[in-house]
Protein backbone atom coordinates (compact mmCIF):
# COMPACT_ATOMS: atom_id res chain seq x y z
CA UNK A 1 0.00 0.00 0.00
CA UNK A 2 1.05 3.83 0.35
CA UNK A 3 3.18 3.26 3.27
CA UNK A 4 5.09 0.28 2.14
CA UNK A 5 5.91 2.15 -1.05
CA UNK A 6 6.70 5.13 0.63
CA UNK A 7 8.79 2.98 3.25
CA UNK A 8 10.84 1.56 0.20
CA UNK A 9 10.79 5.09 -1.48
CA UNK A 10 12.71 6.29 1.81
CA UNK A 11 15.16 3.37 2.90
CA UNK A 12 16.88 3.08 -0.68
CA UNK A 13 17.53 -0.55 0.15
CA UNK A 14 17.02 -1.93 -3.43
CA UNK A 15 19.34 1.07 -4.82
CA UNK A 16 22.80 -1.24 -4.20
CA UNK A 17 24.51 0.12 -6.92
CA UNK A 18 24.98 2.95 -6.10
CA UNK A 19 28.19 4.83 -5.17
CA UNK A 20 28.32 3.47 -1.52
CA UNK A 21 28.85 6.50 -0.15
CA UNK A 22 27.59 5.31 3.46
CA UNK A 23 28.68 1.75 2.93
CA UNK A 24 25.70 0.66 4.14
CA UNK A 25 25.98 -2.78 3.59
CA UNK A 26 29.68 -3.51 4.76
CA UNK A 27 29.44 -5.85 7.73
CA UNK A 28 30.69 -5.06 10.65
CA UNK A 29 34.05 -7.15 11.51
CA UNK A 30 35.09 -7.06 14.91
CA UNK A 31 38.54 -8.13 15.22
CA UNK A 32 39.01 -10.89 18.18
CA UNK A 33 40.75 -9.47 21.13
CA UNK A 34 42.03 -12.89 22.14
CA UNK A 35 40.20 -14.64 24.80
CA UNK A 36 42.10 -15.26 27.35
CA UNK A 37 41.63 -12.54 30.48
CA UNK A 38 44.76 -11.13 32.02
CA UNK A 39 44.23 -10.99 36.15
CA UNK A 40 42.70 -7.49 36.83
CA UNK A 41 45.30 -5.00 38.11
CA UNK A 42 45.79 -4.31 42.00
CA UNK A 43 43.55 -2.24 43.95
CA UNK A 44 44.47 -2.16 47.23
CA UNK A 45 44.26 1.21 48.36
CA UNK A 46 40.59 1.82 46.75
CA UNK A 47 37.83 1.22 48.91
CA UNK A 48 35.18 1.40 46.21
CA UNK A 49 32.35 -1.48 46.24
CA UNK A 50 30.84 -2.21 42.86
CA UNK A 51 27.51 -2.59 42.49
CA UNK A 52 26.42 -5.91 40.01
CA UNK A 53 23.13 -4.61 39.10
CA UNK A 54 20.10 -7.02 39.16
CA UNK A 55 17.91 -7.22 36.47
CA UNK A 56 16.73 -10.16 37.15
CA UNK A 57 15.03 -8.91 40.12
CA UNK A 58 13.93 -5.62 38.29
CA UNK A 59 12.26 -7.58 35.22
CA UNK A 60 10.80 -10.09 38.33
CA UNK A 61 9.16 -6.52 39.83
CA UNK A 62 7.93 -5.35 35.75
CA UNK A 63 6.37 -8.59 35.15
CA UNK A 64 4.25 -8.39 38.48
CA UNK A 65 3.58 -4.82 37.88
CA UNK A 66 2.39 -6.33 34.01
CA UNK A 67 0.37 -8.93 35.40
CA UNK A 68 -1.82 -6.54 37.92
CA UNK A 69 -2.68 -4.56 34.34
CA UNK A 70 -3.60 -7.72 32.39
CA UNK A 71 -5.73 -9.03 35.60
CA UNK A 72 -7.55 -5.48 35.44
CA UNK A 73 -7.63 -5.30 31.44
CA UNK A 74 -8.87 -8.92 32.08
CA UNK A 75 -11.77 -8.04 34.20
CA UNK A 76 -12.57 -4.85 32.86
CA UNK A 77 -12.99 -5.75 29.09
CA UNK A 78 -12.85 -9.18 28.92
CA UNK A 79 -9.53 -9.48 26.55
CA UNK A 80 -5.85 -10.28 27.26
CA UNK A 81 -2.72 -9.28 25.28
CA UNK A 82 -1.52 -11.44 22.96
CA UNK A 83 2.16 -11.85 21.20
CA UNK A 84 2.79 -13.69 17.85
CA UNK A 85 6.40 -15.12 17.83
CA UNK A 86 7.94 -16.19 14.66
CA UNK A 87 11.30 -18.40 14.64
CA UNK A 88 12.22 -19.49 11.49
CA UNK A 89 15.02 -22.38 11.57
CA UNK A 90 17.04 -23.99 14.76
CA UNK A 91 19.49 -22.11 16.26
CA UNK A 92 19.54 -23.27 19.77
CA UNK A 93 20.02 -19.72 21.21
CA UNK A 94 16.70 -18.24 19.59
CA UNK A 95 15.06 -21.16 20.32
CA UNK A 96 15.97 -20.29 24.01
CA UNK A 97 15.09 -17.05 24.25
CA UNK A 98 12.24 -18.16 22.87
CA UNK A 99 11.23 -20.49 25.62
CA UNK A 100 11.78 -17.53 27.84
CA UNK A 101 9.50 -15.36 25.99
CA UNK A 102 6.97 -17.69 26.55
CA UNK A 103 7.51 -18.68 29.97
CA UNK A 104 7.18 -14.81 30.46
CA UNK A 105 4.17 -14.38 28.95
CA UNK A 106 2.31 -17.22 30.92
CA UNK A 107 3.48 -15.38 34.04
CA UNK A 108 1.86 -12.61 33.08
CA UNK A 109 -1.23 -13.75 31.88
CA UNK A 110 -0.20 -13.06 28.26
CA UNK A 111 -1.81 -15.31 25.52
CA UNK A 112 1.87 -16.30 23.43
CA UNK A 113 0.96 -17.79 19.81
CA UNK A 114 4.76 -19.11 17.81
CA UNK A 115 4.95 -20.37 14.51
CA UNK A 116 8.05 -21.85 13.53
CA UNK A 117 8.86 -22.37 10.15
CA UNK A 118 12.22 -24.30 8.59
CA UNK A 119 15.05 -22.89 7.65
CA UNK A 120 14.72 -23.20 3.97
CA UNK A 121 11.14 -21.93 3.91
CA UNK A 122 10.42 -19.04 1.49
CA UNK A 123 10.73 -15.67 2.11
CA UNK A 124 6.51 -15.50 1.47
CA UNK A 125 5.78 -18.26 3.83
CA UNK A 126 7.26 -15.95 6.30
CA UNK A 127 5.26 -13.09 5.28
CA UNK A 128 2.28 -14.84 5.01
CA UNK A 129 2.67 -15.61 8.58
CA UNK A 130 3.42 -11.97 9.52
CA UNK A 131 -0.20 -11.06 7.54
CA UNK A 132 -2.24 -13.92 9.39
CA UNK A 133 -1.15 -12.25 12.56
CA UNK A 134 -1.53 -8.90 11.18
CA UNK A 135 -5.09 -9.67 10.40
CA UNK A 136 -5.37 -11.87 14.12
CA UNK A 137 -8.00 -9.90 16.52
CA UNK A 138 -6.21 -11.81 19.28
CA UNK A 139 -2.95 -10.69 18.62
CA UNK A 140 -1.43 -7.61 19.46
CA UNK A 141 2.05 -7.87 19.18
CA UNK A 142 4.60 -9.54 16.13
CA UNK A 143 7.95 -10.80 16.80
CA UNK A 144 10.11 -12.18 14.81
CA UNK A 145 12.94 -13.51 15.98
CA UNK A 146 16.47 -12.15 14.79
CA UNK A 147 18.75 -13.12 12.90
CA UNK A 148 17.25 -14.24 9.74
CA UNK A 149 18.79 -16.98 7.74
CA UNK A 150 21.25 -15.20 5.41
CA UNK A 151 19.20 -15.29 2.41
CA UNK A 152 16.13 -13.10 3.32
CA UNK A 153 15.27 -9.58 3.02
CA UNK A 154 14.92 -9.22 6.74
CA UNK A 155 13.83 -5.51 5.77
CA UNK A 156 10.98 -6.70 3.57
CA UNK A 157 9.69 -9.12 6.36
CA UNK A 158 10.26 -6.74 8.87
CA UNK A 159 8.10 -3.98 7.15
CA UNK A 160 5.77 -6.25 6.69
CA UNK A 161 4.47 -6.25 10.35
CA UNK A 162 1.53 -3.71 11.04
CA UNK A 163 2.86 -0.40 12.68
CA UNK A 164 0.68 -0.85 15.25
CA UNK A 165 1.48 -4.85 16.84
CA UNK A 166 5.72 -4.31 15.90
CA UNK A 167 6.72 -4.90 19.66
CA UNK A 168 9.95 -5.04 19.07
CA UNK A 169 10.16 -1.21 17.11
CA UNK A 170 12.37 -2.30 14.38
CA UNK A 171 9.76 -1.61 11.86
CA UNK A 172 11.52 1.55 9.53
CA UNK A 173 9.02 4.00 10.75
CA UNK A 174 9.10 2.97 14.56
CA UNK A 175 12.83 2.96 13.86
CA UNK A 176 12.53 6.63 11.82
CA UNK A 177 9.88 8.36 14.09
CA UNK A 178 12.61 6.98 17.45
CA UNK A 179 15.69 9.32 15.49
CA UNK A 180 13.36 12.28 15.13
CA UNK A 181 12.70 14.97 17.48
CA UNK A 182 8.95 15.68 17.44
CA UNK A 183 7.73 12.60 16.64
CA UNK A 184 6.59 9.55 19.36
CA UNK A 185 7.25 5.77 17.88
CA UNK A 186 4.39 3.53 18.70
CA UNK A 187 6.92 0.86 20.35
CA UNK A 188 10.87 1.69 21.65
CA UNK A 189 13.10 -1.29 20.83
CA UNK A 190 12.94 -3.80 24.10
CA UNK A 191 16.67 -4.09 24.90
CA UNK A 192 17.39 -0.50 24.35
CA UNK A 193 14.04 0.10 27.01
CA UNK A 194 15.53 -2.62 29.38
CA UNK A 195 19.64 -0.44 29.24
CA UNK A 196 17.32 2.89 30.01
CA UNK A 197 15.61 1.47 32.95
CA UNK A 198 18.42 -0.53 34.22
CA UNK A 199 20.33 3.07 34.17
CA UNK A 200 17.94 5.21 35.98
CA UNK A 201 16.53 2.62 38.50
CA UNK A 202 20.95 2.19 39.55
CA UNK A 203 20.25 5.87 40.43
CA UNK A 204 22.28 7.45 37.39
CA UNK A 205 21.17 10.76 35.37
CA UNK A 206 22.09 10.45 32.48
CA UNK A 207 21.76 14.08 30.93
CA UNK A 208 25.13 15.58 29.66
CA UNK A 209 27.14 11.93 30.36
CA UNK A 210 29.70 10.84 27.86
CA UNK A 211 28.34 6.94 26.80
CA UNK A 212 29.84 5.06 24.70
CA UNK A 213 27.53 2.48 22.62
CA UNK A 214 29.85 -0.46 21.31
CA UNK A 215 27.73 -1.24 17.85
CA UNK A 216 25.25 -0.03 15.63
CA UNK A 217 22.83 -2.93 14.94
CA UNK A 218 18.82 -2.67 14.67
CA UNK A 219 18.03 -4.53 17.43
CA UNK A 220 20.23 -2.73 20.14
CA UNK A 221 22.94 -0.41 19.14
CA UNK A 222 21.30 1.69 17.18
CA UNK A 223 18.05 2.57 18.74
CA UNK A 224 19.83 2.72 22.07
CA UNK A 225 22.12 5.45 20.69
CA UNK A 226 18.98 7.30 19.58
CA UNK A 227 17.35 6.68 22.91
CA UNK A 228 19.94 8.17 24.87
CA UNK A 229 20.02 11.30 22.76
CA UNK A 230 16.13 11.83 23.58
CA UNK A 231 17.88 11.61 27.38
CA UNK A 232 20.72 14.36 26.57
CA UNK A 233 23.56 11.98 26.87
CA UNK A 234 26.36 12.83 24.59
CA UNK A 235 26.57 9.73 22.54
CA UNK A 236 29.70 8.00 21.12
CA UNK A 237 29.12 5.04 18.81
CA UNK A 238 31.02 2.42 18.39
CA UNK A 239 31.73 0.55 15.64
CA UNK A 240 34.01 -2.06 13.94
CA UNK A 241 35.48 0.29 11.78
CA UNK A 242 36.33 2.82 14.92
CA UNK A 243 40.02 3.71 14.78
CA UNK A 244 40.35 4.05 18.33
CA UNK A 245 37.46 2.53 20.28
CA UNK A 246 39.60 1.35 23.50
CA UNK A 247 40.27 4.93 23.96
CA UNK A 248 36.78 6.57 23.08
CA UNK A 249 35.44 4.09 25.66
CA UNK A 250 37.92 5.07 28.32
CA UNK A 251 36.55 8.23 28.16
CA UNK A 252 32.98 7.30 28.59
CA UNK A 253 31.35 7.46 32.03
CA UNK A 254 28.99 4.90 30.72
CA UNK A 255 29.67 2.18 28.54
CA UNK A 256 27.04 -0.15 27.04
CA UNK A 257 28.17 -2.63 24.68
CA UNK A 258 26.28 -4.95 22.15
CA UNK A 259 28.98 -5.56 19.62
CA UNK A 260 28.25 -9.29 19.97
CA UNK A 261 31.65 -10.66 20.95
CA UNK A 262 32.54 -11.96 23.69
CA UNK A 263 35.26 -10.41 25.92
CA UNK A 264 35.22 -7.24 23.27
CA UNK A 265 36.03 -4.54 26.27
CA UNK A 266 39.00 -5.37 28.62
CA UNK A 267 39.64 -3.97 31.65
CA UNK A 268 42.15 -1.44 29.90
CA UNK A 269 38.82 -0.02 28.30
CA UNK A 270 37.01 1.15 31.11
CA UNK A 271 37.83 4.55 33.29
CA UNK A 272 37.57 4.28 36.54
CA UNK A 273 34.44 4.38 38.30
CA UNK A 274 32.70 3.72 34.99
CA UNK A 275 29.10 2.12 34.73
CA UNK A 276 28.94 -0.88 32.66
CA UNK A 277 25.38 -2.57 30.63
CA UNK A 278 26.51 -5.17 29.05
CA UNK A 279 24.03 -6.20 26.41
CA UNK A 280 26.10 -9.03 24.64
CA UNK A 281 24.69 -12.23 25.18
CA UNK A 282 26.97 -14.58 23.39
CA UNK A 283 26.64 -18.20 23.29
CA UNK A 284 29.92 -20.10 23.65
CA UNK A 285 30.26 -23.79 23.56
CA UNK A 286 30.79 -25.55 26.86
CA UNK A 287 30.47 -29.16 27.26
CA UNK A 288 29.81 -28.96 31.01
CA UNK A 289 26.39 -27.19 30.63
CA UNK A 290 23.19 -28.27 29.81
CA UNK A 291 22.68 -27.00 26.49
CA UNK A 292 25.85 -27.34 25.30
CA UNK A 293 26.72 -23.61 25.69
CA UNK A 294 26.78 -20.97 28.38
CA UNK A 295 26.45 -17.22 27.65
CA UNK A 296 29.06 -14.47 27.79
CA UNK A 297 28.82 -11.04 27.12
CA UNK A 298 30.80 -8.59 25.80
CA UNK A 299 32.60 -7.16 28.53
CA UNK A 300 35.49 -9.00 30.49
CA UNK A 301 33.73 -9.23 33.84
CA UNK A 302 36.48 -10.24 36.04
CA UNK A 303 38.43 -7.20 34.65
CA UNK A 304 35.91 -4.63 34.25
CA UNK A 305 34.47 -5.77 38.23
CA UNK A 306 37.22 -4.07 40.20
CA UNK A 307 37.47 -0.75 38.17
CA UNK A 308 33.37 -0.01 37.46
CA UNK A 309 31.29 1.60 40.07
CA UNK A 310 28.69 -0.67 38.90
CA UNK A 311 28.01 -3.19 36.00
CA UNK A 312 24.97 -5.57 34.70
CA UNK A 313 26.19 -9.45 34.67
CA UNK A 314 25.47 -11.49 31.72
CA UNK A 315 23.03 -13.61 32.59
CA UNK A 316 20.66 -11.63 34.84
CA UNK A 317 21.84 -8.15 33.57
CA UNK A 318 19.83 -6.61 30.59
CA UNK A 319 18.61 -9.86 29.31
CA UNK A 320 15.91 -10.36 31.50
CA UNK A 321 14.69 -7.11 31.87
CA UNK A 322 14.40 -7.05 27.62
CA UNK A 323 12.06 -9.58 27.99
CA UNK A 324 10.15 -7.68 30.52
CA UNK A 325 9.83 -4.73 28.21
CA UNK A 326 8.61 -6.99 25.67
CA UNK A 327 5.93 -7.41 27.87
CA UNK A 328 5.29 -4.11 28.75
CA UNK A 329 4.87 -3.09 25.05
CA UNK A 330 2.70 -5.83 24.38
CA UNK A 331 0.13 -4.86 26.76
CA UNK A 332 0.56 -1.51 25.40
CA UNK A 333 -0.57 -2.29 22.01
CA UNK A 334 -3.37 -4.23 23.30
CA UNK A 335 -4.39 -1.21 25.66
CA UNK A 336 -4.14 1.30 22.75
CA UNK A 337 -6.34 -1.18 20.67
CA UNK A 338 -8.78 -0.98 23.03
CA UNK A 339 -8.49 2.68 24.38
CA UNK A 340 -8.24 0.92 27.81
CA UNK A 341 -6.11 3.29 30.43
N1 LIG B 1 13.17 -9.94 17.01
C1 LIG B 1 14.04 -10.09 17.99
N2 LIG B 1 13.85 -9.42 19.15
C2 LIG B 1 14.75 -9.55 20.18
O1 LIG B 1 14.56 -8.95 21.24
C3 LIG B 1 15.86 -10.43 20.01
C4 LIG B 1 16.00 -11.09 18.80
N3 LIG B 1 15.09 -10.89 17.81
N4 LIG B 1 17.03 -11.91 18.60
C5 LIG B 1 18.02 -12.21 19.61
C6 LIG B 1 18.13 -11.12 20.64
C7 LIG B 1 18.70 -11.64 21.95
N5 LIG B 1 17.64 -11.41 22.92
C8 LIG B 1 17.69 -11.84 24.24
C9 LIG B 1 16.63 -11.65 25.10
C10 LIG B 1 16.66 -12.16 26.40
C11 LIG B 1 17.75 -12.86 26.86
C12 LIG B 1 17.72 -13.40 28.26
O2 LIG B 1 16.73 -13.36 28.93
N6 LIG B 1 18.80 -13.95 28.78
C13 LIG B 1 18.83 -14.45 30.14
C14 LIG B 1 19.04 -15.92 30.25
C15 LIG B 1 19.97 -16.51 29.24
C16 LIG B 1 20.28 -17.98 29.44
O3 LIG B 1 20.53 -18.38 30.58
O4 LIG B 1 20.28 -18.72 28.42
C17 LIG B 1 19.89 -13.68 30.92
O5 LIG B 1 20.66 -12.96 30.28
O6 LIG B 1 19.89 -13.79 32.12
C18 LIG B 1 18.82 -13.04 26.02
C19 LIG B 1 18.78 -12.52 24.71
C20 LIG B 1 16.57 -10.84 22.31
N7 LIG B 1 16.79 -10.65 21.01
Amino acid sequence: GLWSSAVDALSGSKKRNDIPIQGIDLPDVWNSFGSAPTPPPPQKDDERVPTVIDGKSMAAEIRLGIADEVRRMKDAIGKVPGLAVVLVGQRRDSQSYIRFKTMACEEVGIKSLLTELPENCAEHEIVSAVSSFNKDPSIHGILVQLPLPKHMDEERILGAISLEKDVDGFHPLNMGNLALRGREPLFIPCASKACIALLLQSGVELKGKNIAVIGRGKVVGLPTSLLLQRHHATVSIIHAFSKNPEQITRESDIVISAAGVANLVRGSWLKPGAIVIDVGTNPVEDPNSEFGYRLVGDVCFEEALPLVSAITPVPGGVGPVTIAMLLSNTLDAAKRLYDFT
